[in-house]
């Protein structure tokens, strides 16, 4: 189980409160979807859940470890999160250099591009590919098709989904589009729920 507990968080100590008193859990193989204004704190969160901030106060489960991490962050811009002068192949032998990637999201022709040559509803799904590469129990979607078309963000969803549910892969998915986490979920949690005493106060 993915499981937060009681999490506080806040950028500094003069800083307001972004979290305060937050409960979440994933179930292996389950997507939960959240959403909530802007600004609420879903990204801390999920940056938080996977080991990428360290809560004030409060526990995170599995915990980060050395090595491949048990929860990984796919974000939405992934033009952002890979090294520019790196074909696809290098992007994705970083995660595994044995490993084949998933010809479901990867086409064998991209391999020899870089990522500017890829459009991205593709290079989304080289993200993807390549956060499944490190084989994690926990994936956190951070509003990763937020700039895809509507018939590309089915795509990558659909394929998200489906490596979930084959792998067992529980995935909380961020996002503003209510009607389109009520199509991908198992079930929705809005973030102001989160806390049992409400929402941190107003920033
Ligand atoms: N690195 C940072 N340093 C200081 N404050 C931050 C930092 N990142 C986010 N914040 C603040 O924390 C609060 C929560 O931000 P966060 O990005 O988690 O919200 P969000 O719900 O994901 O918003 P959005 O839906 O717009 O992406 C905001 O007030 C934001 O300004």
């Amino acid at each position: 189980m993915l499981r937060a507990a009681n999490l506080r968080f806040r950028y500094g100590k003069d800083r307001p409160w972004v979290l305060d008193g937050v409960d979440v859990e994933v179930a292996p193989g389950e997507v939960v979807g959240l959403h909530g204004p802007s600004g609420a704190g879903k990204s801390t969160l999920g940056r938080l859940l996977a080991g990428l901030l360290s809560p004030t106060s409060g526990t995170v489960e599995p915990t980060a470890a050395r090595g491949p991490q048990p929860v990984q962050m796919v974000l939405q811009h992934p033009d952002q999160a890979m090294n520019p002068r790196w074909r696809i192949s290098e992007v994705l032998a970083e995660a595994d250099p044995r490993a084949e990637p998933d010809p479901a999201l990867v086409s064998p022709t991209w391999l020899d591009r870089y990522p500017h040559e890829l459009s991205g509803g593709e290079l989304q799904r080289v993200n993807l590919a390549r956060a499944l590469l490190a084989r994690p129990a926990y994936l956190v979607a951070d509003e990763i098709t937020a700039s895809l078309d509507a018939l590309t963000q089915a795509r990558v969803w659909r394929l998200l989904v489906e490596r979930a549910r084959a792998g067992g892969i529980g995935v909380l998915a961020i996002s503003h589009d209510l009607p389109l986490l009520e199509a991908v979920a198992d079930r929705v949690v809005a973030f102001a729920d989160l806390s049992p005493t409400g929402p941190a106060a107003p920033r």
